[in-house]
């Protein structure tokens, strides 16, 4: 679990539900989501690992007085069947519940064992690194690494991996869990949290920053220049060490990376990039799938810091892909080559990069006459082929000839994406052009579209618009 308020009162009752089933249970504490997924493959007799299942209560980078359950065996993280399935079980078990009942329950034997498993996770993390630096003990030895946990669950990492490995730690922030998060948003994708590490590691003149969201499935690092290595230029970064390792791989990722990332995988690394759908389940169920219909695919990747590799069981790994990052850095020093994070900028030197990137969230006003009382999905689906008509009719505007998630459409030096958010009721906007005037222009394209639709809220479309 991580360290919000309700922690605790979860983590008793759903050690109850289980024991009161006869399965016996073991506490991690505070831990990461990898981490418990993690449980599920390691071979360790003493801890009764591989465990077969393991739930991770967090809401990850969701407000503090959220949460919620994540449910992983060894063939991953459950989907949107399963979990519907759990809650319709549960709720008919919650229906029969009776007191007597529950004393009944309450006489199985069943245990509960508490387990330092962070220590086991964390070492294999140790143990890669020293692998991958021809098993130097301290092969980050002479790097300054800051560290930024949001106050969620990834303090661990300073402790347990890199002071192991032999790196200066010092300016490392908001390590110490706290459910309320005081400092900032966990969350790469923060624009607030993306500064607060740049900071750091400017003002420690570190070698490099590393963050991490509440659940540490998400990074996203900073280099000795304070340049952010997120989002497009994360997933270059990764795409180059791969493709070193893995010549010609097909590197999948979600759909709202940019056309330089295309350009920078396929023609300067000689990959493939596949933009498939928004979604860290999506892309990695995708790299699976194109596995095993015979394409090969060793990275799946999203901006949002969500990244899944072959080598390591496909788990989706925020610390995972930072190790890669560890591992680029050690080698290059075994090799003699100095210069700290600059290993890494340099790989991604070539990636085209749009002058304007925007994201807006156009909400649908679920309460709206105009929906006529139906779901907000029927609705966005239908703003979405109306855009999809006027685009076809327009001919400075050129829809995807590929594209698996909402409508694509290059024009005007750039592209948009508008797509139906995964969990929101809620249609993400991303814009990416040359220049402001080229950005408006396929904002004004998309606000003629859509304006019709009166539950759209597009007040963050008009001020883009006429921000001068
Ligand atoms: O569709 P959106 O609202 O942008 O949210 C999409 C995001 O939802 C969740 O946070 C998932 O963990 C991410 O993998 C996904 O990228």
């Amino acid at each position: 679990m991580d360290k919000r308020l309700m922690a605790f009162y979860f983590q008793d009752a759903v050690s109850q539900g289980l024991m009161s089933a006869g399965v016996d249970v073991l506490h991690f504490g505070l831990a990461s989501t990898p981490a418990m997924f993690n449980s599920t493959l390691t071979e360790n007799e003493e801890v009764r690992c591989p465990v077969d299942g393991s739930i991770m209560i967090t809401a990850s980078h969701l407000p503090y007085n959220r949460n919620g359950f994540k449910f992983f065996t060894n063939a991953g993280g459950l989907g949107k069947a399963d979990i519907k399935d759990i809650l319709e079980r549960a709720s008919e078990i919650y229906k029969k519940f009776t007191g007597e009942g529950l004393q009944k329950s309450q006489g199985r034997s069943a245990s509960v064992r508490r387990v330092d498993y962070m220590a086991i996770y964390a070492s294999d993390l140790v143990q890669a690194v020293r692998k991958a630096a021809g098993n130097k003990e301290k092969p980050l030895e002479g790097f300054h690494i800051v560290v930024d946990a949001g106050n969620g669950a990834g303090g661990f990492f300073v402790d347990k991996v890199l002071k192991p490995l032999g790196a200066v730690t010092s300016g490392s922030q908001f390590l110490e869990p706290n459910g309320m998060f005081p400092n900032h948003i966990p969350n790469p994708e923060d624009k607030a949290a993306m500064r607060a590490i740049t900071q750091a590691v400017l003002s420690n003149k570190a070698d490099l920053g590393i963050i991490f969201d509440t659940d540490v499935d998400r990074s996203a690092a900073v280099d000795s220049a304070g340049r952010e290595l997120n989002r497009n230029r994360l997933i270059a970064l990764l795409s180059a060490i791969i493709l070193e390792e893995h010549p010609g791989t097909t590197i999948v990722t979600d759909s709202v990376t940019s056309d330089g990332l295309t350009v920078f995988i396929e023609k300067k690394l000689g990959g493939k990039h596949h933009r498939f759908k928004r979604g860290y389940k999506n892309v990695i169920d995708e790299a699976i799938r194109l596995n095993s219909i015979g394409e090969e695919s060793h990275l799946a990747i999203e901006t949002s810091g969500h990244g899944a590799l072959k080598e390591n069981h496909w788990l989706d790994d925020g610390a995972y892909l930072m190790v890669k990052l560890l591992n680029k850095l050690a080698s290059a020093r075994a090799s003699g080559m100095e210069g700290g994070s600059k290993v890494l900028t340099n790989l991604v030197d070539d990636l085209q990069e749009a002058a304007v990137t925007v994201e807006l969230r156009l909400k649908i006003d679920q309460n709206h006459v105009d929906l006529k009382g139906g779901f907000f999905r029927e609705y966005g689906e239908a703003v979405l082929k109306h855009l999809e008509n006027v685009v076809d009719s327009d001919p400075k505007l050129v829809k995807a000839p590929v594209n698996y998630e909402g409508i694509r459409v290059s024009g005007f030096g750039g592209w948009f994406l508008l797509r139906l958010s995964l969990h929101d009721p809620v249609l993400p906007l991303n814009i990416e052009a040359p220049s402001h005037d080229e950005a408006v222009k396929l904002a004004l394209a998309v606000h003629e579209a859509v304006r019709e639709f009166r539950a759209l809220d597009t007040s963050s479309l008009d001020k883009f618009i006429h921000r001068t």
